[in-house]
């Protein structure tokens, strides 16, 4: 069998997604979010793999500024709408999608490459680590209580249509301002506003439309909620769960209000959230974590498509000067000797021929590039290796971040 890559046309897109859809299943998205996907296809970037006249894989790219520690916005192809066709799996399509792909990226100068996997078994093998976390809950509401900081009364909240221009302008407006703060945030490009703004559950009945309650103090705005309300009952009463898409804000006092409201609303019994930081602060406000039912699950997976890019568009939070062997056989412009040196103002990192420090495959990179995953935890695991004392220490300390990182969105 032979297979062609090459770069999806406008006119191909309707038979490259149905078979990306296919591939998941074949269950046909809501139109609403089809034709939103459509809007965000970058055509010259997306490939599809042709099998005569038969679209057979389905691989895009988005253009992504994402943040690293030290706040600088980094380009990153956000790599999505994986898939090969049932009947040409297993025979190495998706490598050669993978194989364009980073090329093309490489290309492009674009030092990273993202996504969220289906499966977190199927990138490793292409350099992706694993960078970010999700921390999903499931709050009890009847027994758990919130202790809110001093302030929280101050700030005002409303109830508001989420897809008024004026209040989705808001909410774009104060996404925009937190995202610097924390490694892993996308910069949102026009058009992915509507994003957040999609129907809760495809628009289907058995949850509320979504609902928007906006925080101010002093007029200003200071964080939003978007949330939906599941409801539901038994012979004891009400039951209902608050389904929670996103929150931000900007201080202590109005993310405590926006929780208390979704604490407080009436009939329900349960907040559940599918998607918040590892390190989010509600886990500080609540009474007991044990009823919050609390898991992880992988989020962002990073791939460094340019060892030395990469590493120097981030600051290091200690001192650090360290020789990394790298290895990377899928892409071997990156393997070698590189020496970084850099602390909480900059960073550079160039080849050397001196001796390495620490040795280390370009997936453990990705994983630890955002800050949240440790190369002494990875050392641990025997993925990493130590070959100056003290070089693990020094490495793992400078790479962590402050604040966790986190993918607020899927892609
Ligand atoms: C970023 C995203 O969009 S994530 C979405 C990914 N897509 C899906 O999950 C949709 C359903 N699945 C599929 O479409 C396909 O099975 C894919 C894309 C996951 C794999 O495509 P294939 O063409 O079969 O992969 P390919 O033949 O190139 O496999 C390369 C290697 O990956 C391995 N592999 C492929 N899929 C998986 C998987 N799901 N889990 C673990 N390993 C996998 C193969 O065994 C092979 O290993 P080897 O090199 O040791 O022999």
């Amino acid at each position: 069998m032979t297979t062609d890559v090459r770069v999806l046309t406008p006119a191909d897109w309707d038979e490259w997604y149905g078979k990306l859809e296919l591939a998941f299943g074949g269950v046909a998205e809501p139109a609403e979010e089809r034709a939103l996907w459509r809007d965000l296809t970058e055509f010259d970037r997306s490939l599809g793999a042709w099998d005569g006249e038969e679209c057979v894989g389905t691989a895009g790219a988005f253009s992504f500024r994402v943040t690293v520690p030290g706040g600088a916005a980094v380009q990153a192809a956000g790599v999505t709408m994986v898939s090969v066709a049932s009947t040409h799996r297993r025979r190495g399509v998706l490598t050669s999608m993978m194989r364009r792909q980073l090329d093309d990226v490489r290309s492009w100068g674009e030092p990273l490459a993202v996504l969220t996997a289906s499966e977190p078994a199927i990138y490793g093998r292409f350099g992706y680590g694993i960078a970010t976390q999700q921390l999903r809950a499931e709050i009890d509401t009847t027994r758990v209580r919130l202790s809110v900081p001093d302030g929280t009364d101050d700030v005002r909240l409303r109830l508001v249509a989420p897809d008024a221009p004026a209040v989705r302008d808001a909410c774009e407006a104060l996404y925009a301002r937190r995202v610097p703060a924390r490694p892993g945030m996308l910069e949102r490009r026009p058009g992915w506003e509507r994003l957040p703004l999609l129907p809760p559950d495809g628009g289907g009945r058995s949850t509320s439309p979504l609902q928007c309650v906006l925080a101010r103090r002093d007029g200003e705005v200071v964080g939003y909620a978007r949330y939906c309300i599941r409801p539901d009952w038994d012979t004891a009463g009400p039951k209902g769960t608050v389904e929670l898409r996103d929150l931000e804000a900007l201080d202590p006092a109005a993310y405590a209000a926006l929780w208390r409201h979704l604490f407080d609303i009436d009939l329900v019994s349960a907040v559940k959230t599918h998607n918040r930081p590892v390190d989010d602060a509600w886990l500080h406000l609540v009474s007991d974590n044990r009823r919050c039912a609390v898991t992880l699950r992988d989020s962002l997976h990073v791939r460094l498509v340019d060892v030395g890019a990469a590493l120097e568009a981030r600051t290091y939070q200690a001192p650090l000067d360290v020789v990394l062997e790298v290895e990377d056989s899928f892409c071997p412009w990156n393997e070698g000797r590189w020496r970084l040196t850099g602390d909480t103002k900059g960073a550079s990192c160039v080849r050397t021929t001196d001796s390495p420090d620490v040795r280390l495959s370009v997936r453990e990179l990705g994983a630890a590039y955002l800050g949240g995953v440790s190369l002494a935890s990875l050392a641990a695991a025997g993925r990493v290796r130590e070959l100056r004392r003290g070089a693990l220490a020094e490495a793992s300390l400078g790479f962590a971040s402050v604040v966790a990182p986190w993918l607020p969105h899927g892609f």
